[in-house]
């Protein structure tokens, strides 16, 4: 994808705070965390267990708001904006990986991938092609009638990145992403995630515990005391 140099930041986190009200008191998440995200930039999140990773990335994708600080997408402020927008944006602009593929098992890995196109308007013919091609990408072609239940572990993780990629977000956003496979299976999917992240030229935070797959990535963050710091 064609992102030209007068393209606003895809992703910037500044000053952000998340606190959670736990039995033992309100537990400081994070603490004005600052992350900027550039095109074809991507980063690698690697923290102990517990630190907020995956409330950092909550944050990142709009699906929580922080108590305070702001999240912008795309030079968007994103506390400003309605429900409706940041599920727009969610659905559009930002791609997300887990560590379990979260498929829908009644739906075909084609229509796994087709089906949020088809949610942001893309045409069934259309949206088929680009799966067909998506699958093909990832070393898929000929499974694409399965469901995931006849997929293996790695398969079923290929097809959850190509959903992922389908409507060619800005951001691609992934918790763990290989971190339920084996570590041949693994090393594989991340080669082709990177691969396919960098061939569209988006910009990307993957959160891991794996260091060998964290030194892969353009540079790697980690969290200290609530912030984000160089890795
Ligand atoms: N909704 C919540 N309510 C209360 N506490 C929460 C909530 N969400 C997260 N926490 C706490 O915030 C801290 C950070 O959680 P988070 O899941 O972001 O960590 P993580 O770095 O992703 O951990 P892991 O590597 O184990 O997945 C943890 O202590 C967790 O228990």
């Amino acid at each position: 994808m064609n992102r030209s140099a007068n393209d606003p930041v895809p992703l910037e986190l500044r000053a952000v705070t998340r606190r959670f009200k736990t039995e033992a008191g309100v537990l400081e998440v994070l603490t004005g965390a600052e992350l900027t995200l550039v095109a074809g930039e991507i980063v690698a999140l690697v923290a102990p267990s517990g630190t907020g990773k995956s409330t950092l990335l909550h944050l990142a994708g709009l699906l929580e708001k922080p108590d305070a600080g702001e999240v912008f997408f795309a030079g968007q402020a994103a506390g400003t904006l309605g429900d409706d927008a940041r599920t727009a944006i969610r659905r559009t602009g930002i791609g997300f990986v887990y560590q379990f593929h979260h498929l829908l098992p009644e739906f075909s890995a084609i229509e796994n991938i087709a089906l949020p196109q088809m949610a942001n308007g893309v045409a069934k013919a259309a949206a088929d092609t680009r799966a067909r091609a998506l699958l093909a990408d990832f070393g898929l072609a000929g499974r694409e009638d399965h469901r995931p239940g006849k997929l293996s572990g790695g398969e079923q993780q290929r097809v959850a990145i190509a959903r992922a990629l389908a409507n060619r977000p800005r951001v691609l956003l992934a918790d763990e992403p290989t971190g339920n496979l084996d570590v041949v299976t693994s090393d594989r999917v991340f080669a082709e995630l990177l691969e396919a992240v960098r061939g569209q030229g988006m910009a990307a935070l993957i959160a891991t515990h794996n260091p060998d797959l964290a030194r892969r990535m353009d540079r790697v963050v980690t969290l200290r005391d609530g912030k984000v710091v160089s890795g």
